[in-house]
């Protein structure tokens, strides 16, 4: 299979969706690698790495493109991109549509097949391809929070851990999958006084067993947040509803209540945003106000640590990708259950449900865009 490698044009996103060794595993595979020159320069990989690799270096984005079959990236096509996919195009990135309506439209009218990292799922529930870079972004979410609560940046200038004789900051995470806890090891970590939220009783009765004491478990409800906001420090929003839009846990209602210098990071932005008042900003704009409240909703974190976030998503990603190089999409996915549920829009047809219901499109069933093959 002929596979290309764009760089990623996304605000400071530095990542790169094929290392020189993963690339160099593809090559020996019998498959042709293109990537565009200087893609992974920001995560430390030269062209010469990956030429030393066996792959090819392309000098622009449309070149890229418009030779592969199969497109490997990290982050969802923006605008520019949009123009570039063809038709019948296999695109393995993160796209996290039900977020963003007019990227699930121009996909409905370019025709690719779009695999989603982000809904690639295992039997037990779990999102391999999400993983690596929701445990970088939970780490990061208290990083960017301490730093946030400085006053300089805008915050309460409360430090996280506090000092002997005074009380630490408090930290409510919502949500308690990979992300939360992350988050909420680190939070814990730098001393500070940590609540987590989440809806299913089993998981909470997990952390409590597995999280340092200065973690408390709380379900969530809105009765629960609307009482817990009031003197909080930073509000990190972890929740997931697989490929779905996240429901808004706190409203614009509810930043009256809070104190003036309060921190809220909403990591699942990607998503939608579980704060009423979330929008996406970019790393070099991560911050914005509202009633007091400074918010930091960047929907690409693990961007800003590249070095690490390359090497974990391509981790995880490569296995995959192999296996669609090899087998070409239509029989990888029929062979493998976790690639399958992958498959967001198939040549126009939206064949995830919560992606149709989050714009009120048509729904097609695998079975009937696929055949019996697939279904
Ligand atoms: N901004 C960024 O750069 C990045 C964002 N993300 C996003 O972070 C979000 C979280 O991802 P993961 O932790 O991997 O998901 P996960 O599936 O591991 O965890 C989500 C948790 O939310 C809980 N939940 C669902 N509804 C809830 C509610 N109403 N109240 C409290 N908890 C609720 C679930 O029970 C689950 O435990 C996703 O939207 C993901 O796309 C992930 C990586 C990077
Ligand atoms: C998961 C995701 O959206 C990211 O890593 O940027
Ligand atoms: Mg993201």
């Amino acid at each position: 299979m002929i596979i290309g490698v764009p760089k990623e044009i996304k605000n400071n996103e530095n990542r790169v969706a094929l290392t020189p060794g993963g690339a160099e595993t593809l090559v020996k595979r019998g498959h042709e690698v293109y990537v565009q020159a200087t893609a992974g320069e920001g995560s430390g990989f030269s062209d010469e790495e990956y030429i030393a690799a066996g792959a090819k270096i392309l000098p622009t984005i449309e070149e890229t493109y418009a030779i592969a079959e199969m497109i490997m990236k990290v982050k969802e096509p923006i605008e520019p991109e949009y123009k570039l996919i063809k038709e019948d195009q296999l695109l393995f990135t993160y796209f996290h549509f039900a977020s963003y309506e007019p990227l699930t439209n121009a996909m409905i009218e370019q025709k690719p097949v779009c695999l989603a990292y982000e809904t690639v799922e295992k039997v037990d529930r779990s999102l391999p391809l999400l993983i690596p870079m929701s445990e970088v972004a939970g780490r990061m979410a208290s990083q960017e929070g301490a730093k946030y609560l400085e006053k300089p940046f805008g915050g309460r200038g409360i430090l996280m851990g506090g000092v002997p004789g005074v009380k630490p900051a408090k930290v409510l995470v919502l949500g308690g999958g990979i992300v939360g806890t992350q988050a909420a090891k680190m939070a814990a970590g730098l001393g500070a006084d940590v609540t987590m939220m989440d809806i299913s009783l089993p998981r909470l009765r997990q952390l409590d067993d597995i999280m340092p004491a200065n973690v408390k478990t709380m379900m969530s409800s809105e009765y629960n947040i609307k009482n817990e906001i009031k003197d909080v420090d930073l509000i990190i929003g972890a929740v997931l509803i697989p490929g779905a839009k996240a429901p808004h846990l706190i409203t614009k209602d509810m930043l009256k209540d809070m104190r003036p210098g309060t921190v809220m990071v909403d990591v699942a932005v990607d998503q939608g945003g579980c704060f009423e008042t979330t929008k996406a900003t970019t790393h070099a704009e991560p911050t914005y106000e509202i009633d007091g409240v400074l918010h930091y909703c960047v929907a690409n974190m693990p961007g800003a640590v590249p070095y690490t976030s390359t090497l974990a998503l391509t981790n995880a990603t490569l296995p995959y990708a192999i296996q669609l190089a090899d087998k070409g999409w239509e029989k990888a996915c029929a062979e493998n259950e976790e690639l399958k549920k992958g498959l967001n829009i198939i040549k126009g047809d939206v064949v995830y449900k919560a992606v149709a219901d989050a714009f009120n499109l048509a729904y097609k069933p695998l079975e009937e865009v696929m055949g019996e093959a697939i279904a």
